[in-house]
């Protein structure tokens, strides 16, 4: 570089790296694509965002379809001094110390976190991060008698039979996780772990916990069979969003996570992020980049890379906070915009082996977020002069560097280490980036409409299969196509999907079988 574009690099770090010195979080735009004028240009949208994300903070109708509240950046302040808080924490500790045991008395070991979504992936994120990947009886959480921590978070039979194989049920803790309490791959896997613990002569609501909202079919459920216990969680609160409330905490607390500083870092962030200088507020300036980079469209993808194994879920955290929040059909005037942000991610130094090459040479329609941890885990010397930790940030700037040199662009931020602090304050970043951006482009960032249609289409295709499974029973043996089928069950326009029902039959019942017939590029199916 020459010097005079050197020195406009250095100025450009300076100017637009914004720091909290004491927890040494920092963020650095200096590496996208922006102008002064064009952060001037936003001024107008600055202030709407400041605006409605005091209403939000203000408790104010902020979710107009559902007519909610949006309160988890006002109700983390709050919740450390709050009895439900103390109430998880004392139930915690009884399991911790042997007082609340299973049925057979022997002290819990593990605790299945049941939930999918927003009920799963921050209590991933934070047990990966936190943790580690290895749990053994050696590390210091299994010593002092926090629990091992495994999810279902899919309805899955794989997933199911791979935890029924290491689980101990009688010293396993089941946490069921739903906000509306009737998510059914959730309560799929509840259905089937009853079903285990009475095949085992086991008391499942002795081994039992539910975290949902009051008056829920898990509610109802979890009380009418007197569970061990069930927290409550708020109305107001998003499942994407949930990770500082009830959701991450009993997680947490059950593991020697140590949820109160976590809470802190994510209220340090809160106040940061309610700087009035739009320039040295990072969630605006944050979602200001996002917005200049993808022209208000979202056209261009946000890579996630932490340079850092222990933060390799963040990518799938963010995927649905961003992408659920973001993408949506309609604007809050009900204009058609179909906007959103594409996110995905892994970790730094491993990606460069998988998707850089893309990134460096090929489609420029991205900018990347590097996160750097600066503390090394371990000092493990590779040569005189360069060790472990070296490497991984050689290739972290090498990387960086060669990326800018083709013109890409990047964010990034750096953290001293991955603590629950650190992790308070980057949820709490990202989740009022995403309020904040919200208001740039006009869209409700707290429901999800499209996840409706999903929900709607899979009961249509479990209602076509009751039916033409009862026909075909009726009929009492049959043979031929899918096209011959679905006409005899008296569905003759669902040939496609009853094809793909009898597939799946024909490799689970031993009534269905099929032959592929090589003629016809057909399979032909037996049902006794
Ligand atoms: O917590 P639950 O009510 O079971 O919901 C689990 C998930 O369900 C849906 O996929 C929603 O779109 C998510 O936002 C939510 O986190």
């Amino acid at each position: 570089m020459r010097p005079e574009k050197m020195n406009n690099w250095i100025e450009r770090n300076i100017e637009y790296t914004l720091v909290d010195a004491e927890s040494q979080f920092s963020i650095d735009f200096a590496g996208m694509k922006f102008s002064p004028a064009e952060l001037d240009a936003l001024q107008p949208k600055f202030e709407r965002a400041a605006r409605e994300m005091g209403r939000i903070e203000a408790g104010e109708i902020k979710n107009p379809d559902e007519k909610r509240k949006v309160t988890h950046f006002s109700d983390r302040k709050v919740y450390p001094q709050s009895e439900l808080f103390a109430s998880v924490e004392a139930f915690a500790e009884q399991v911790r110390s042997g007082k609340i045991t299973g049925e057979t008395g022997r002290k819990f070991e593990a605790v299945v976190v049941n939930g999918i979504g927003g009920s799963a992936l921050g209590p991933q994120l934070m047990q990966f991060a936190i943790n580690g990947p290895y749990w053994n009886e050696k590390t210091d959480a299994a010593r002092n008698g926090y629990l091992k921590l495994y999810f279902l978070d899919n309805t899955d039979s794989a997933e199911f039979a791979d935890l029924s194989e290491v689980m101990d049920p009688e010293t396993t803790l089941h946490l069921v996780i739903s906000k509306s309490g009737g998510t059914q791959e959730t309560k799929n896997n509840m259905i089937a772990m009853e079903e285990l613990y009475a095949a085992r002569k086991l008391s499942f609501p002795k081994h039992a916990a539910a975290i949902t909202m009051k008056g829920s079919e898990l509610d109802r459920h979890a009380r009418g069979s007197n569970w061990l216990a069930v927290f409550e969680m708020a109305e107001s609160i998003g499942g994407r969003t949930s990770e500082t409330s009830i959701v991450g905490h009993v997680p947490a607390a059950l593991t020697g996570v140590k949820f109160g500083r976590f809470l802190e870092g994510a209220c340090r962030m809160d106040e940061w992020t309610r700087t009035a200088d739009p320039r040295k507020n990072p969630a605006m300036m944050l979602a200001a980049m996002w917005y200049i980079a993808g022209e208000g469209k979202g056209n261009r993808n946000m890579v996630i890379v932490p340079y850092s194994d222990r933060l390799i879920l963040l990518s799938r955290y963010m995927q649905q906070l961003v992408m659920e929040s973001l993408g949506k059909e309609l604007d809050l005037d009900g204009r058609v915009v179909h906007q959103g942000l594409n996110v995905f991610g892994n970790k730094g130094g491993t990606d460069a082996h998988a998707f850089i090459q893309q990134l460096n040479d090929g489609r420029d329609d991205f900018f990347a977020t590097f996160i750097e941890v600066l503390k090394d885990a371990e000092k493990l010397p590779i040569t005189d002069s360069t060790d472990m930790g070296t490497y991984l940030h050689g290739f972290l700037e090498g990387l960086s560097a060669a990326l800018r040199g083709k013109g890409r662009q990047i964010i990034t931020i750096r953290v001293p280490q991955v603590s629950e602090l650190e992790l308070g304050m980057l949820i709490a970043l990202y989740e009022r980036a995403v309020a904040i951006y919200a208001e740039f482009i006009n869209i409700n960032a707290f429901h999800q409409p499209g996840v409706q249609s999903y929900k709607l289409a899979a009961k249509g295709v479990l209602a076509l299969r009751e039916k033409v499974m009862a026909k075909l029973a009726e009929l009492g043996g049959i043979t031929g196509t899918a096209i011959e089928i679905a006409e005899k069950a008296g569905c003759p326009d669902d040939a496609v999907e009853v094809g793909a029902l009898l597939d799946k039959a024909a490799v689970n019942c031993p009534a269905v079988s099929r032959k592929f017939c090589e003629k016809s590029n057909q399979w032909v199916y037996t049902v006794k």
